[in-house]
């Protein structure tokens, strides 16, 4: 990790120096104005880097705030010459991103993260072109509506049962059983590879850190000065290639040897229910070919994990902050299931709190605050400004789920809101064609893990030898940190069972389910 962050840094010094050579020689792009319309209203940059030093030391969602602030819901920044266009509202969003998704479903040109760290075979950093549409048909189909009720429900019950039941006997593990009960349901649904012991989990919940995190440091807007200036990646031993070269190698040996694994088990005649065997068995109707199957695979690997484990540590912060919301959690669980038996997904049209309270909590703290940018296509005119092709597009969703004109108290966590008024909006899941194709997944993980909590557990703030709550710092900067992901700091809660016979049914539900 330290070593690939050295890498990092050298790359990013020596593309400076010759970032200032060549754009020097090249003369910078000032405000340009097109066909008459301006670009769209933005702080003031500096010459050759434009407005990248406004970063340096700051999270880039805090900065974004403000610019909003200042500027309104379109902003327009430079990068090294790279336009850069930030979006601040919902509406702005939608009428761009949703609206005229053939011009704002690109990917920007992530050369280290996606060219040269994934060979440009991982779907989240493509650009729309005929590998995309391959993939995301393939990944489309298998996560669409039906496959994930035939296929993922049964695995994401056996998960959370077993999820809950380690809750209430390991309370304070309490994190790495919700990062192996999610990794297992992606390891099980996808590869027919549940993970049964502790080491097989932290080999697993290790490999993705190392996937996401190492990308997470490339893909950082700014940081990766051979996106910026693309003609670096001609210089030979440019220090970011090491680095980019042995994070190919390790993903193409995960991706690779959890496919040819599945089809081991496949060939030896193992019952397998699981997307990699589905895929294997009808080799005839893939588009993708076999490397392209196995990093479309590799996408729900990477996507999946992080994502969903950092917003359900966000989920249980809100939980044990606002004791009145999981009360009324588990008042609804308790009148539509009762103490007799587990909730299913049957119960979830009966459920409208919990089903808000997942929602709130994906708005209040989305996991990804600037999701992944889109690029443009083509060059476009919004509202009498100039928008270039090969912008940047940046999604602000905290500007978007803050927005005082569309959220009452927007810094309050209140489930209320969304029963009060279901149509409104929350971003987390991204936008038009590059929208999440997990989210049916991860929303009904999450339905069944709340309402699975509220029925057998209560969760508070963490007391002190002395009795004293432990404070829990839920502020969105303080509490906080940011870097791939907006991820929690280190807090502290205390997880009980509800009752001794809940705790008891729930224990011989998953003995009877085995492992
Ligand atoms: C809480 C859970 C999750 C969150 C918050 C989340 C969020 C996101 C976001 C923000 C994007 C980018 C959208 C955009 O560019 O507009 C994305 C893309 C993606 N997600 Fe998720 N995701 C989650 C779970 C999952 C799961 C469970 C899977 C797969 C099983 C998945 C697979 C993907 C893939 C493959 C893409 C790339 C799509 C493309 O670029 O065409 N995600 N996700």
């Amino acid at each position: 990790m330290c070593a690939a962050y050295g890498y990092h840094i050298l790359t990013t010094i020596a593309g400076l120096v010759l970032s200032i050579y060549i754009v020097s020689k090249a003369g910078y792009r000032s405000r340009r104005v097109h066909k008459g319309l301006p670009l769209p209203p933005g702080p003031p940059g500096l010459p050759l880097i434009g407005n990248i030093h406004q970063f340096l030391g700051k999270s880039i969602a805090s900065v974004l705030e403000q610019w909003k602030e200042e500027y309104g819901p379109i902003i327009y920044i430079h990068l090294f010459g790279t336009p850069v266009i930030i979006i601040g509202s919902s509406h702005v969003a939608k009428e761009l991103l949703e609206g005229r998704a053939q011009i704002y479903s690109g990917r920007p040109n992530f050369i280290l993260a996606s060219e040269a760290m994934q060979d440009n075979m991982m779907l989240s950093f493509i650009a729309p072109n005929e590998r995309h549409r391959r993939l995301r048909k393939l990944v489309d189909a298998q996560l669409r509506p039906s496959a994930v009720t035939e296929y993922f429900h049964p695995v994401q019950e056996v998960e959370v049962h077993r999820l809950v039941n380690s809750l209430i006997e390991d309370p304070i593990g309490w994190k790495s059983h919700i990062a192996k009960a999610l990794a297992s349901i992606i390891m099980t649904t996808t590869y027919d590879r549940a993970i049964k012991s502790g080491k097989d989990a932290e080999q697993v919940v290790k490999n993705v850190f190392r996937l996401n995190n190492e990308l997470g440091l490339a893909v950082e807007s700014g940081k990766s000065v051979v996106d910026f200036l693309p003609w670096l990646r001609h210089i030979p031993f440019a220090p970011y290639k090491a680095f980019s070269r042995s994070y190919l190698n390790f993903a193409e040996n995960t991706y690779k040897s959890l496919m040819d694994e599945a089809k081991a088990n496949l060939e030896a005649g193992n019952p397998a229910r699981g997307i990699a065997a589905r895929l294997l068995r009808n080799p005839e109707e893939q588009e993708a070919s076999y490397r392209e199957q196995y990093w479309g695979l590799g996408s729900f690997f990477l996507a999946g994990s992080d994502t969903q484990s950092i917003s359900s540590e966000i989920l249980f912060m809100a939980l044990a902050t606002h004791p009145h919301v999981l009360k009324k959690c588990q008042a609804e669980v308790d009148l539509v299931v009762g103490p007799d038996r587990l909730p299913t997904f049957d119960d979830e049209p009966s459920m409208p709190y919990i089903r808000a309270t997942i929602r709130e909590a994906f708005r209040w703290r989305p996991v990804g605050p600037t999701v992944i940018p889109h690029a443009t296509t083509e060059d476009d005119e919004y509202i009498g400004y100039y928008i270039p092709k090969g912008s940047m597009v940046l999604p602000n969703l905290f500007s978007m789920h803050m927005d005082p004109e569309i959220f009452d108290d927007p810094e309050t966590f209140n489930p209320q809101r969304y029963i009060d008024n279901p149509s409104l909006p929350c971003h987390t899941f991204g936008f038009g064609r590059r929208i999440c194709p997990g989210r049916r997944m991860a929303e009904a993980t999450f339905f069944l893990k709340l309402a699975t909590v509220a029925w057998g557990v209560d969760i508070e703030k963490q007391k002190d030898s002395s009795g004293k709550e432990m404070d829990i710092d839920t502020d969105r900067g303080q509490g906080f940190t940011l870097g791939t992901f907006l991820k929690p700091k280190p807090f502290s809660i205390s997880i009980t069972s509800r009752s001794a016979e809940r705790a008891k049914l729930l224990a011989a539900v998953v003995d009877d389910e085995g492992l």
